[in-house]
């Protein structure tokens, strides 16, 4: 197995809202390993962009704490420069938005050297301008010395995306996030900016995070998956595992509302609703409890916790034993009775 690159215990990464501080990230542990696809999943709100902001030290005013462990020194302890420092060299981000995480003033490919020159001052200004023109080839730029000189918003969607990303792996990264990178493209281009991803995993052999709320991207993408709610992991388990056998109730929800080709699903089989505030997330009991009102109070737990059903795949509360959506019930039934 690879060896571990991050390994983050009892994370809480709270924020102040008036007079008191709420956890958007409440007691996450889990590790990343090199060479592997970690995907978190989770409607929006469940606390994923907190999370991979907190690792990567981005938060101005949350308070963080627990233990962000990468490559044996605690992140949470680090100061700014420090993670300024790890930023862009050792470990990289994709944003979602494209255009605001670039300098609409500079043409991208000065904006790719700053990243590398920030890194390597001593670099020559000749090697780092080939060491764009690789990474703008290296991203699927098809004319890249055209567009080394070209500004962000000359550039489609896509391209610049794959700038963003270009900037991301500059000094080749041990741990690249990846926070909704494709949400803001159309389907076809979506699909060449992940398998982009996964070629660089190949290639660079990162450790990647990547977070979406897409469970198809997921199928394609992940070796393993932490599903997210409420600022919890609820499950957490390798790719096969969890869409073979999926167990907490929101994660057979998140599942079912997947489209396919060969099957029709039911849209009575996905749960309604949508994560609470973080004013108004429950800090007692199971936090998904009140969106599955018609299982018994008896099958929660009072203080839930991850349990390992197999090796490797944990699921929080005991509810997940006594679920069932009310509809397969009654369809159940019907069936019985024709
Ligand atoms: N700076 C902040 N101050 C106060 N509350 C915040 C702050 N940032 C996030 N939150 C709250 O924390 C919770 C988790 O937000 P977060 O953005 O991490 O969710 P997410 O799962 O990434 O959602 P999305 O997919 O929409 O980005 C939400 O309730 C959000 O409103």
């Amino acid at each position: 197995m690879n060896e571990v690159l991050l390994n983050i215990k009892n994370l809480k990464t709270s924020f102040r809202i008036k007079d008191a501080h709420y956890a958007a990230v409440d007691d996450v542990s889990l590790t990343v390993r090199k060479n592997e696809v970690l995907a978190i999943v989770g409607e929006s709100g469940s606390g994923k962009s907190a999370f991979a902001f907190s690792i990567m030290g981005l938060h101005t005013r949350a308070k963080i704490e627990g233990e962000i462990n990468y490559k044996g020194n605690n992140l949470v302890a680090a100061n700014p420069n420090q993670m300024k420092k790890l930023r862009g060299s050792e470990m990289g981000m994709i944003f979602q938005d494209a255009l605001s995480a670039l300098n609409p003033l500079m043409v991208v490919g000065a904006q790719i050297d700053e990243a590398i020159f920030l890194h390597n001052p001593k670099s020559s200004k000749s090697l780092r301008k080939k060491q764009v023109i690789n990474l703008l080839n290296q991203v699927g730029i098809p004319r890249p010395e055209k567009t080394f000189y070209q500004y962000p918003h000359e550039l489609s969607g896509g391209m610049r995306q794959r700038i963003v990303i270009a900037m991301a792996i500059s000094n080749q990264p041990e741990l690249l996030i990846a926070d909704e990178p494709t949400t803001a493209l159309d389907v076809t281009i979506q699909s060449q900016i992940l398998d982009l991803i996964k070629e660089l995993k190949e290639t660079i052999h990162a450790g990647i995070i990547l977070i979406t709320h897409d469970l198809g991207v997921v199928a394609e993408m992940a070796d393993r998956v932490a599903v997210m709610y409420a600022g919890q992991i609820v499950e957490i388990a390798d790719i096969y595992s969890l869409m073979e056998n999926p167990q907490h109730p929101y994660t057979r929800s998140l599942l079912n509302s997947i489209p396919t080709l060969s099957e029709v699903k039911s849209d009575l089989h996905v749960i309604q609703g949508v994560v609470p505030s973080l004013q108004n997330l429950p800090r007692t009991g199971c936090r998904f409890a009140s969106r599955i009102p018609w299982i018994e109070e008896s099958a929660h737990e009072a203080s839930p916790e991850l349990h390992e059903i197999s090796t490797g795949h944990f699921v929080r509360c005991t509810c997940y034993k006594d679920f069932y959506f009310p509809e397969q019930a009654e369809e159940e039934l019907t069936y019985a009775t024709n």
